[in-house]
Formats: C-alpha cells, sequence, structure tokens
C-alpha cells in the first residue's frame, strides 16, 4: 500500500454542547507496519482522538484519511463499513458479546467486511490459530466470552481486531486491567501478531514504561493542541 496507513490534516473537534474542550491536530501520520504508543495527561482528549480516527464522531474541519480514503467524508453507513474493513479495535472495556461464545467474538468483525472477510480462507480455522497464537486454550472456541478471566477476555479482544488483517488496530489502554507480568505477556504476543501481518498499531496508554517496544512514542501535546477551561 502506497502513502501512510492513517494521515491526519489540519483536524479538529469540540464536543457538541460542551464549550470547555477542543482539540486541534495539524498533522499526524502512521506508516504502513509502524507501531505509535500515545501518551498524554489524562483529560488531554487521546480517546477523542481515537474516536475521531475510528470515525466514530466527525471532525469539525479537517481529514482523517485512513489508507487514503478521508472517512470524515463517508456517510454513516458507509463510514461503519469501512471501519469493520480497516480497523481492529481494542477497548479497555473489551466490548465482548457476553452470551456469544469467543468463536462468535472473533468472528463478529468479518460479518460486516466482505473484503477482510475475504483475505481468510477458513474463518473457523483462522479464528481457532489466532486463539492458539494469543496462548489461549484450543477448546475455547465454544465458551461464552461471559465465563472468561478478564486476561482471557482481553486476548479474544485482540483476537477480533487482529482476524482478516486490518491494516490498522487501534488500542485504547488494552492492559489497564492486567498486572504487569501478564501485561508484558500480552504485549509480547500482540506485537508478535502485528509484526507477522505488518500491521500497523496506534495504543494510548498512561504509562510511559511501555514505550521501548513501540517503534515511535508521541506526547498528545507534541501532534494536539488541547485547549481546556473549566465551564
Ligand atoms: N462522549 C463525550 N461527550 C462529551 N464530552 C466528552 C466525551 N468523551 C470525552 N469528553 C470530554 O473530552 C475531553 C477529553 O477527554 P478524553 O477522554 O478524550 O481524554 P483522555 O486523554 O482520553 O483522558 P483519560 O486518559 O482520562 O482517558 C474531556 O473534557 C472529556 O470530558
Amino acid at each position: 500500500m502506497a502513502g501512510p496507513v492513517l494521515d491526519l490534516c489540519d483536524v479538529s473537534y469540540h464536543w457538541p454542547g460542551r464549550a470547555g474542550f477542543a482539540l486541534t491536530v495539524p498533522s499526524f501520520h502512521i506508516a504502513k507496519g509502524e507501531t505509535v504508543l500515545l501518551l498524554g495527561e489524562s483529560g488531554s482528549g487521546k480517546s477523542t482522538l481515537l474516536s475521531l480516527i475510528c470515525g466514530t464522531i466527525l471532525p469539525d474541519r479537517g481529514t482523517v484519511n485512513i489508507a487514503g480514503r478521508n472517512i470524515a467524508a463517508l456517510s454513516g453507513g458507509a463510514r461503519d463499513r469501512f471501519r469493520a474493513e480497516h480497523i481492529g479495535v481494542i477497548f479497555q472495556q473489551f466490548n465482548l458479546l457476553p452470551f456469544g461464545s469467543v468463536a462468535d467474538n472473533i468472528l463478529l468483525p468479518l460479518r460486516f467486511a466482505p473484503a477482510r472477510r475475504k483475505r481468510v480462507q477458513d474463518a473457523a480455522a483462522n479464528a481457532a490459530d489466532l486463539c492458539t497464537a494469543l496462548g489461549l486454550p484450543a477448546d475455547i472456541m465454544t465458551a461464552k466470552a461471559s465465563a472468561l478471566s478478564v486476561g482471557q477476555q482481553q486476548r479474544v479482544a485482540v483476537a477480533r481486531a487482529l482476524i482478516g488483517q486490518p491494516p490498522l488496530i487501534i488500542a485504547d489502554e488494552p492492559t489497564s486491567a492486567l498486572d504487569a507480568n501478564s501485561q508484558a505477556a500480552f504485549l509480547d504476543l500482540l506485537f508478535a501478531q502485528t509484526r507477522t501481518n505488518e500491521t500497523s498499531l496506534l495504543m494510548v496508554s498512561h504509562d510511559p514504561r511501555l514505550g521501548a517496544r513501540f517503534d515511535r512514542v508521541i506526547q498528545m501535546e507534541e501532534i494536539a493542541q488541547t485547549e481546556r477551561t473549566v465551564a
């Protein structure tokens, strides 16, 4: 793929009805296969920026290009499909469907993303392979998501983000619920998987110690101006 996987230009955003906070990002790119850790104090707008990148909120101004396409210019349904095709998302609360099986949860993004689905020859086998690569037991595929430990849920959320090799993974503090040992093991697995597929990774964290693992570490204030006034 030519050009950056992610390219923000002249973006600004304020939450509707909230005068106290405004975010401006003049320019921010992530190259294919690049891993970036985004650090910043609480309330500096990291999660807001990730929502703009995922297209769940739209900028007041500017362009958010993913794989060369300005998602801010797509209509709602087209944007949802584009996100499912191109972005694997891992949130703090893993957002698994509690009554679905592990297999249901991992395969979910493929339902909305035919091109991503096509990259996977045998979806069930691929989901099982990802589980094995992420250190989950082979028989976990039929277990209900609600029956899993937090660490297992986290791995299932990673498998769901990685299946079908989307070019970009967005992770918002995915290790916040883990102890130091589990955190290191989790990141080893995530990085092994992104390297295999040359996936770009943008991860938000409060922990600068994670920085050594990433190609680039950026502070929110290096890429964004945040206006904060007490309303
Ligand atoms: N859904 C929302 N509706 C209205 N305002 C919001 C919403 N989400 C965030 N904000 C506001 O946007 C500002 C930035 O919040 P954001 O969550 O993006 O920061 P953050 O850097 O991710 O913080 P943290 O590290 O604590 O998660 C805050 O003033 C917050 O109250």
